[in-house]
């Protein structure tokens, strides 16, 4: 909660305004039924055609002064609210790129997307209302107290009895809907989460004519949704007709009784057409005020939700260390690694070593663990057990920014960013030169750019497997590291391209390679080879050590130097 509040502090000299103006607007409101009382009580009793000139050109004043004074409420609680609002996501949004594939698969992607945006905007509406309704409702409800009591009437009680059958109404409409506040936001995930997986599915679903069975998906999502706003709006505007009921019933019993009174004891017509107007306001404040409770529920779900985000602990924190030697070591020693939620390790006792100057390549089975160990290096998720050192120390005791500087990393799948083609390869060095960023794209093969600012659409939409995968190597080796680590990232290239590429990444010198690769021939010249099977190191060497006592290294060379050989 503290999280969700925070926001708020720096925009309190805007809150003191809109206090003010409320202050205002609600002094002129509550002054017009006085004027009222006084133009029928001593205008119009005394046919005095000045006074009530007079007295409308104040109210008239009055008026104006809080529309005003409304305009000023307005303008300033928007901005209080809209302002809350952009700084609540930047926090979520700093929150959530802080988080490891572990917080990310925990709260759906999908989940964050809602949060981020739905809940978000649930509570800026609620935001601008509270300073609107809110702030306004009380003071105009206990200003109209007062004045009721200045009149000395004997009608409070009418009043009273209102409140009673209001304070019924309103409890049980908010019992009646409190849950399925809840239940609307997680549908509104769901709904989130289909139409995503629908959109990027979406050639798999016309390659296999699927389109009626996902149609059918999404719309039983969509008709849930449909179904909670009808039962919750639906109890909700019944409350409309109800209330002006209850309201003209109220004037229907303060006329009655005030006719009664100002034949018995001598009260006058304009203070009883004053009381009517002060009731109404007094009713119309606890409406409001009963319109947010009812709006809570709502609110107390998305806040829960986002302090959700907020307050996850983060398994991936920052070490102290900030200085890493140049071209140091990394040493896998005893790395274990089990998914959370996952009953078996996907890594048993991984022990290696990556020294500068010199590449390791990981080669084995699809599902065996290649991917995992990469993305430990980096500190996308931490072993369950063992260290990785860096200069003998646990990666875990050094500075993310300062540990991630030193590794460059190519995932599988190739992510560019909507831009354009400059931008992109900027993501790889920040300041990156033109003709930086030329040479990167020289030696990762990429001949299809001619212009930096050719157009990267969304995901890299606009390129082609084998493109994307070039440019991002491309992206990869433009800014020097220490480690560069390839998972895989060979794969859509052509047997020619990919031996130019290989060839040109032996200008990254003194630092320390690490290739994921299903082919032999992008590991074949490697340092040293490890075979992985099943989550276990079953063999490393070179090529020629492997080929000779490796069986399952055998296999796999054998498998794709006969499928070579029988295509040329
Ligand atoms: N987020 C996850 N949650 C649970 N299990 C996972 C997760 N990611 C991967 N795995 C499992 O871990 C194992 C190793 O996956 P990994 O991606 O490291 O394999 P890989 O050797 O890189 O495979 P490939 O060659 O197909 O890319 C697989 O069995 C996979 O099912």
């Amino acid at each position: 909660m503290r999280k969700l509040i925070a926001p708020i502090r720096d925009k309190i000299p805007q809150i003191l305004f809109i206090f003010l103006f409320l202050l205002i607007q609600v002094y002129c409101d509550l002054t017009l039924p006085q004027y009222t009382a006084d133009i029928v009580n001593i205008g119009i009793q005394n046919t005095n055609f000045q006074f009530i000139i007079d007295t409308g050109l104040v109210m008239l004043l009055m008026v104006a002064i809080s529309a005003l004074a409304t305009i000023g409420v307005s303008y300033f609680s928007s901005r209080v609210a809209s302002g809350y609002a952009k700084d609540l996501r930047k926090i979520i949004y700093s929150k959530v790129l802080r988080f490891s594939n572990h917080e990310l698969n925990n709260i759906s992607r999908s989940s964050l997307i809602t949060r981020t945006t739905n809940d978000v905007n649930q509570i800026q509406g609620v935001l601008g209302f509270v300073f609107t309704t809110l702030i306004f409702a009380p003071l105009l409800g206990v200003g109209s107290i007062i004045k009721v009591f200045e009149l000395q009437t004997n009608l409070s009680w009418i009043i009273l009895v209102n409140f009673v059958i209001i304070i019924i109404l309103l409890a049980v409409v908010m019992v009646k809907v409190m849950p399925y506040f809840r239940i609307t936001q997680e549908i509104i995930d769901k709904i989130n989460k289909t139409a995503r997986e629908i959109l990027i599915g979406i050639p798999v679903i016309k390659a296999f004519v699927r389109q009626d069975y996902e149609e059918d998906k999404f719309q039983k999502v969509n008709q849930d949704f449909y179904d909670v706003n009808i039962y919750v709006f639906k109890k909700i505007l019944m409350l409309l007709p109800l209330m002006t009921l209850i309201m003209n019933l109220m004037i229907v019993l303060i006329l009655y009784f005030g006719a009664y009174d100002a034949v018995n004891s001598g009260i006058l017509t304009g203070d009883i057409i004053a009381f009517i107007q002060y009731a109404t306001l007094i009713v119309t404040s606890f409406l409001m005020i009963g319109g947010f409770f009812i709006m809570l529920p709502r609110i107390i779900v998305s806040g829960r939700r986002i302090s959700e985000v907020l307050n996850t602990e983060l398994t991936i924190t920052d070490g102290e260390l900030t200085e890493i030697s140049q071209n140091p070591t990394i040493e896998f020693r005893d790395v274990s690694y089990k998914y959370p939620g996952s009953e078996k390790e996907t890594l048993k006792n991984i022990n290696f070593c990556l020294k500068p100057g010199k590449t390791t390549a990981i080669i084995g089975g699809t599902g065996s663990g290649k991917s995992t160990i990469l993305n430990l290096i980096p500190r996308l998720q931490d072993p369950s057990s063992g260290e990785i050192l860096i200069d003998g120390k646990n990666i875990k005791n050094y500075n993310l920014k300062s540990l991630r500087n030193k590794i460059s990393f190519t995932p599988q799948k190739a992510i560019l960013f909507q831009g354009d083609v400059q931008s992109n390869m900027q993501i790889g060095k920040n300041d990156a030169s033109e003709e930086e960023i030329r040479k990167a794209l020289e030696l990762a093969q990429v001949d299809f750019v001619e212009n930096l600012s050719e157009e990267v659409l969304q995901g890299g939409s606009n390129f082609s497997g084998g493109q994307k995968q070039r440019l991002s190597i491309a992206r990869a080796i433009i800014g020097h590291h220490e480690f560069y680590l390839f998972d895989d990232c060979f794969s859509a290239l052509d047997m020619n391209t990919e031996r130019k590429i290989k060839n040109n990444l032996k200008d990254l010198k003194d630092s320390s390679i690490l290739i994921v690769s299903q082919r032999i021939s992008t590991i074949r010249d490697a340092d040293e080879i490890l075979v992985i099977d099943n989550g276990e190191i079953v063999d490393s060497g070179t090529h020629e050590e492997l080929v000779e006592n490796c069986d399952i290294y055998r296999e796999i060379a054998k498998i794709q130097i006969d499928y070579m050989e029988a295509l040329s």
